[in-house]
């Protein structure tokens, strides 16, 4: 099932981006510090009342140099696209300006539900000034401030109400859902087109749950596979559609509904710094990963060269050290049949489950081994642990105090548990919580 999806709108200024960060500020400063993720994002899941949902700040996907009334409508047109809720801002201090009138003209010819927030409402008094905005024509205008955290709840309550509901059947438990990610020109549209040569059997290009996403289904030694989004990889035109914020924002809709991302690497150009983003944000979705690089072809190889290139992604990637690499061409398909295989035993690694009593064992190994850390006097205790989740494979180990249990030696059972388990092409994460 996938998440909602809120887009924020709203003229330069208004005060998007301090929404934005209100809304998912403890999710993002709790996730891993990854260079160049949490940097300028533009998208990030939040959570309302136990519902989750992505948010993307559209504010942050600015087309060129052109001018605002553009750019405001580029930023519409990506909500209006991608969004099941748009939360239209304008600024209080301001009052209704032209180009609050022109992106709302935009807005309400969508039929998408937007919710109105007037922001920078910081103190009750200006609460009566808000009535004006009724004649944008979304109905009661919320009063906020983003600022000082002021109406974000009731705003909040009203966008939920709006929030499609997806039926539990969307997705086959059997078939394993996969994406491409990568840079453009990296070779996702021709390692597709590879793979469905390669495989007679293709079932039927059919129309994907979410609107303009086209799901390429393909069967091979039995197993289903579905590549996610291969239209929106190959759709351009739209003036948005070639900035690099938004391809990124594809990549993350593709992820959402992945179990394995494959992330394309181009050997011809090697690694740049929009890889790592992109690989750290399937990483942080938790998803299974295998690191394809693409275009093998053009590299001249000795024996050691596979070897020395798989040196330099482990030490540009060092967080995606689970990532198995596969090495092949797209072009002329050497390798291309190593690819679903390893694409399979991620994706069964990321649904494993490990009975209680057997996890124990190696833990209570690992213990032995290597015994628990004593800080200022006092010795790490772990009682017992326990899998809580699968996809990916979650952890609760249970211990005298939480605190004790330092990041290296939850490195350390970390690897233990990978190497009883073989975890390859998935992360696991390990909690450790209190038990007396
Ligand atoms: N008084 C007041 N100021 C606010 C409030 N919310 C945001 N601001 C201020 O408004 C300015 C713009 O806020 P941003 O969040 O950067 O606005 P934005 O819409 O993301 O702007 P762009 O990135 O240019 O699109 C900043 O100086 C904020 O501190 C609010 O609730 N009250
Ligand atoms: N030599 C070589 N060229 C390749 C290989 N795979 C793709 N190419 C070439 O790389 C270019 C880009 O390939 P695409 O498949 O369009 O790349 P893409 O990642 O889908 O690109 P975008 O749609 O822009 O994101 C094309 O000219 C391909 O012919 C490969 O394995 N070897």
């Amino acid at each position: 099932m996938r998440n909602s999806v809120v887009a924020i709108v709203g003229r330069p200024n208004v005060g998007k981006s301090t929404i934005f960060n209100r809304l998912v500020g403890e999710r993002i400063s709790i996730v891993e510090d990854i260079p160049g993720v949490t940097r300028d994002r533009i998208y990030a899941q939040a959570e309302w009342l136990n519902t989750r949902f992505n948010l993307i700040d559209t504010g942050g996907i600015e087309i060129g140099d052109e001018p605002l009334l553009v750019q405001m409508r580029e930023q519409a047109q990506v909500a209006i696209d991608e969004a099941d809720v748009i939360v239209f801002i304008v600024n209080a201090k301001e009052g209704i300006t032209a180009a609050d009138e022109e992106v709302a003209k935009l807005l309400f010819k969508s039929n998408k539900p937007v919710v109105l927030a007037v922001n920078k409402v910081d103190n009750p008094e200006m609460r009566a000034e808000i009535y004006e905005y009724y004649s944008l024509g979304f109905g009661e205008p919320f009063p906020i401030s983003g600022a000082h955290g002021l109406g974000l709840g009731d705003l909040l309550d009203e966008v939920v109400k709006h929030f499609p509901t997806f039926s539990e059947e969307e997705e086959d438990e059997d078939t394993i859902y996969f994406s491409l990610i990568g840079r453009p020109n990296v070779g996702k549209s021709s390692l597709v087109n590879a793979l469905l040569n390669e495989d007679r059997v293709i079932v039927s290009d059919i129309e994907g749950t979410t609107r303009d996403a086209i799901d390429t289904h393909l069967k091979r030694d039995g197993q289903n596979y579905v590549i996610i989004d291969t239209a929106g990889m190959r759709k351009r035109g739209k003036v948005y559609e070639t900035t690099e914020k938004y391809s990124v924002l594809r990549a993350l809709k593709a992820i959402e509904r992945s179990d394995v991302v494959l992330v394309l690497i181009d050997a011809e150009t090697g690694i740049r710094e929009q890889d790592k983003k992109i690989a750290g944000y399937a990483h942080e979705a938790g998803r299974g990963i295998v690191i394809v690089v693409n275009k093998w072809d053009t590299v001249e190889t000795d024996e050691k060269t596979m070897k020395e290139y798989e040196e330099k992604i482990r030490a540009h990637f060092q967080y995606l050290d689970y990532a198995p690499i596969v090495f092949l061409s797209a072009k002329t398909k050497k390798r291309i049949h190593t690819l679903l295989p390893m694409v399979k035993e991620a994706s069964e690694n990321h649904a494993k489950r490990i009975a209680t009593n057997v996890l124990n064992d190696v833990i209570m190994d690992a213990i032995a081994m290597n015994p628990t850390p004593t800080v200022k006097g006092k010795r790490l205790k772990v009682l017992y642990a326990t899998q809580v989740a699968v996809k990916p494979p979650s952890f609760v180990v249970f211990v005298n105090e939480p605190e004790l249990m330092h990041f290296s030696y939850q490195r350390f059972l970390e690897n233990k548990i990978r190497d009883a388990f073989g975890f390859v092409g998935t992360p696991i994460k390990i909690f450790a919580r209190k038990r007396s």
